[in-house]
């Protein structure tokens, strides 16, 4: 469906994006018996060369290392365990990043690759440098090539999904617009393969996802999120103010030239650091910390850290800079933070005022066990 006024309002929405992160999945670049497909490749980078033209930068957040692995490999099938995974990712991350580098050198542009891990967005440190790695290569003219850095991923801290990953890095760049391609024309309120599903052109809300049935992922086997982690990836975004456009890679141009394709999902909330925004969005904690009320009351009444006089019991085996989650006095999830203690030092200092640690322990256990920066409250 489409409207005039929606028409004009996503030209324009797409002309003023001076900084546009565009995702493409698996499904859209590759096929599990014959890997990367050369033709789609050249096409998806002929469409982002000409958005360059337009003075737009550009971030790719490029799936695919694993299907394309999986071919060298004399596999066929995408294989179930994490190790094997990375094995083709390793394989196939190097010929992605061959691919697009000499696709872009055709326009006469650079690219870099990026491989990120949760650890990167999370940790204040690395996320630091991950955002000046990204500004100097955008003023350098490069266009970034990201994917989760799988090798080294481990179960435990994986995106897993590059949909939720591209999020974080169109708030991490400062992203104007998110641009998720995949191989459906958009968000349907149905599975796409049922009869009678219709294309949802205009999300504003979360009523208008209210009958919106999400089925498991297509067909071909390469792609992991399904619509599922799209939907996701578009929370995060327009919560932290940036539109998105979910459509197919065949739409691309389309799409980046301002035609009314797909499904617009519309900035709804105000930026947020992007460190946090991953915090609130993971699927779990590395372990629990059990407050008492009142220490509830401090971290989400007055935004106070969180000090170890409230806290009542500690479980998991985290180290210190991981997430955990807080539990208020009936089990229910309040707030996630990073955590400044192992879970093995933290017994001793239960229900210890900071001040008598100082004296006990020394100036190193004054700390607070989470920083208030380091906490994101949970409304569930
Ligand atoms: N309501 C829905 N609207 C659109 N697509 C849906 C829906 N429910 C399930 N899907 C499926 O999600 C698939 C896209 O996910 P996926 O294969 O992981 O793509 P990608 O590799 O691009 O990340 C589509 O092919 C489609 O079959
Ligand atoms: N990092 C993985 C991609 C994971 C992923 O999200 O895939 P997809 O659902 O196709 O976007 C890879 O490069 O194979």
């Amino acid at each position: 469906m489409t409207t005039t006024d929606g028409s004009a309002a996503r030209a324009s929405l797409v002309a003023g994006a001076r900084r546009i992160v565009v995702k493409v999945g698996s499904s859209s670049l590759t096929t599990a018996a014959g890997g990367i497909d050369p033709a789609r490749v050249r096409r998806l980078v002929e469409v982002l060369a000409a958005v360059r033209g337009t003075g737009a930068e550009v971030v790719l957040v490029s799936s695919g290392a694993i299907a394309a692995g999986l071919a060298p490999l004399g596999l066929t099938t995408r294989p179930r365990g994490l190790a094997a995974q990375q094995a083709a990712a390793s394989v196939g991350q190097g010929l992605l990043a061959h691919r697009y580098q000499e696709e872009f050198a055709r326009h006469g542009i650079v690219t870099g690759q990026v491989l990120l891990t949760v650890d990167d967005v999370t940790r204040r440190v690395h996320y630091r440098n991950a955002h000046q790695t990204f500004a100097k290569l955008l003023e350098l003219g490069v266009v970034p090539i990201v994917n989760e850095n799988d090798t080294v991923a481990t179960s435990e801290i994986r995106f897993g999904d590059n949909d939720r990953l591209a999020a974080l890095v169109a708030h991490l760049v400062h992203a104007d617009l998110l641009v998720l391609l995949s191989d459906v024309e958009g968000l349907y309120d149905g599975p796409p393969s049922r009869e009678g599903s219709r294309l949802v052109p205009l999300v504003r809300s979360e009523e208008d996802l209210a009958a919106v049935t999400i089925g498991s992922a297509g067909s071909l086997g390469v792609g992991t999120g399904g619509m599922t982690t799209k939907v996701d990836a578009a929370r995060i975004a327009t919560g932290a103010g940036i539109d998105v456009v979910l459509t197919s890679a065949d739409q691309a141009a389309a799409a980046l030239s301002g035609v009314e394709v797909g499904t617009h999902f519309a900035a709804t909330g105000k930026r947020r650091p992007t460190r946090l925004l991953w915090l609130a969005h993971a699927t779990s904690g590395q372990g629990t910390l059990t407050l008492d009320a009142g220490a509830v009351r401090a971290v989400v009444e007055r935004r106070a850290s969180l000090l170890a006089a409230g806290i009542t019991a500690v479980d998991g085996g985290f180290v210190a800079g991981d997430a955990v989650d807080l539990l208020g006095p009936d089990g229910a999830l309040v707030a996630r933070g990073l955590v400044n203690f192992d879970a093995e030092e933290l017994p001793a200092l239960l229900g210890r005022s900071t001040s008598e640690l100082k004296v006990a322990l020394g100036s190193a256990y004054e700390r607070e066990v989470i920083h208030r920066d380091d906490l994101v409250l949970l409304e569930r």
